[in-house]
């Protein structure tokens, strides 16, 4: 499989040499959109940072678009769109006259900045100043930065930070278009599972500056499929759980019903054959899957 993006034990550390980042490994393919998932503080703006060169390298290799990031910095970075921290959006300027500056400093066609407006939905404001925009406007104004020169690739940093419910799905939107017409591929940190569940195709997760999960979405979803446990629903639960703990079997019991461990199915079937022949109606046992959001915690959890 080709990849856009190689990271190879990638390790940091600021001035206080506590160690940030250690040993980070990551593969985003070509033509993905690469979720990197993890929760506050865990490393992710560093990582980009260092992908992007806005910090300097000291452990490790980053290849980009199948080149060395020590030996080809520029051109890389000519082939790719960047929107990590604040974007340098002026205020007193339309949205198009911004571009403009851009478009000059990247000496690419005028014709781009109508492209990338469109492309953003910003079109009808073009002459509108930035400083009026909404946030959502902004973010798609960077977007709109970043995208100015055609690159092959978008390294996003929690794009969606601070945006309405309308925001984060318009931007959702708009990147899976950007990626499904244009083929760019697309790596976007986030905190927020079901934000980049909507979006990914692959993802990352990284907790405490080390890589705990790399795959596909389906790969994740995988473990979803494993079974966590059963909820046994009967006509008695207050005796079918004496019975049950008698057999020094570990159940939780609440609202809901029983909860058994993920016993193996011949075990289950037998503790219903008993609890029927005490005169105990069973009339739901349920096996209870990983969802998402609980693998994502298991993994992020020391
Ligand atoms: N300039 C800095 N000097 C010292 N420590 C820093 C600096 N920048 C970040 N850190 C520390 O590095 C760790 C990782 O921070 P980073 O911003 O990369 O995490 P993050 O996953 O992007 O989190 P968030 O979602 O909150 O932005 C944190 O403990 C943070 O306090």
């Amino acid at each position: 499989m080709a990849y856009c993006i190689e990271v190879a034990g990638l390790a940091y550390q600021f001035r206080d040499k506590t160690p940030v980042l250690q040993d980070i490994q990551l593969k985003v393919p070509q033509g993905a959109i690469y979720g990197f998932l993890g929760p506050n503080g865990a490393g992710k703006t560093t990582t980009l940072r260092l992908i992007t060169g806005l910090l300097r390298m000291q452990t490790g290799n980053v290849q980009v678009l199948g080149k060395s990031f020590r030996q080809h910095r520029l051109e890389i970075l000519r082939q790719t769109g960047c929107l990590i921290e604040s974007p340098a959006i002026y205020e007193h300027l339309s949205a198009a006259d911004n571009l403009l500056v851009l478009q000059r400093i990247y000496q690419c066609p005028k014709a781009n900045i109508m492209e990338a407006l469109n492309t953003v939905g910003l079109q009808a404001v073009r002459d509108k100043k930035a400083g009026q925009f909404s946030l959502g406007m902004k973010q798609r104004l960077a977007l709109a930065m970043a995208l100015l020169h055609h690159p092959r690739l978008l390294i996003l940093d929690e794009p969606t930070n601070g945006l309405d419910p309308n925001g984060i799905i318009e931007m959702r939107e708009l990147l899976k278009k950007i990626n499904r017409e244009q083929g760019i591929s697309i790596l976007i940190s986030s905190h927020l599972l079901p934000e980049i569940e909507k979006l990914a195709t692959h993802i990352g997760i990284i907790s405490k500056g080390r890589m705990v999960f790399e795959g596909s979405l389906e790969q994740l979803s995988g473990l979803r499929r494993q079974v966590r446990g059963y909820l046994l629903e009967t006509t008695d639960n207050a005796v079918a759980a004496k019975l049950l703990s008698a057999r020094d079997i570990p159940i939780v019991t609440d609202t809901e019903g029983i909860q058994l461990p993920a016993l193996p199915v011949a075990v289950i079937t037998e503790l219903n054959s008993q609890l029927v022949q005490r005169g105990i109606g069973v009339y739901g046992i349920q096996p209870v899957k990983n969802d998402l959001e609980t693998i994502f915690m298991d993994l992020i959890q020391p």
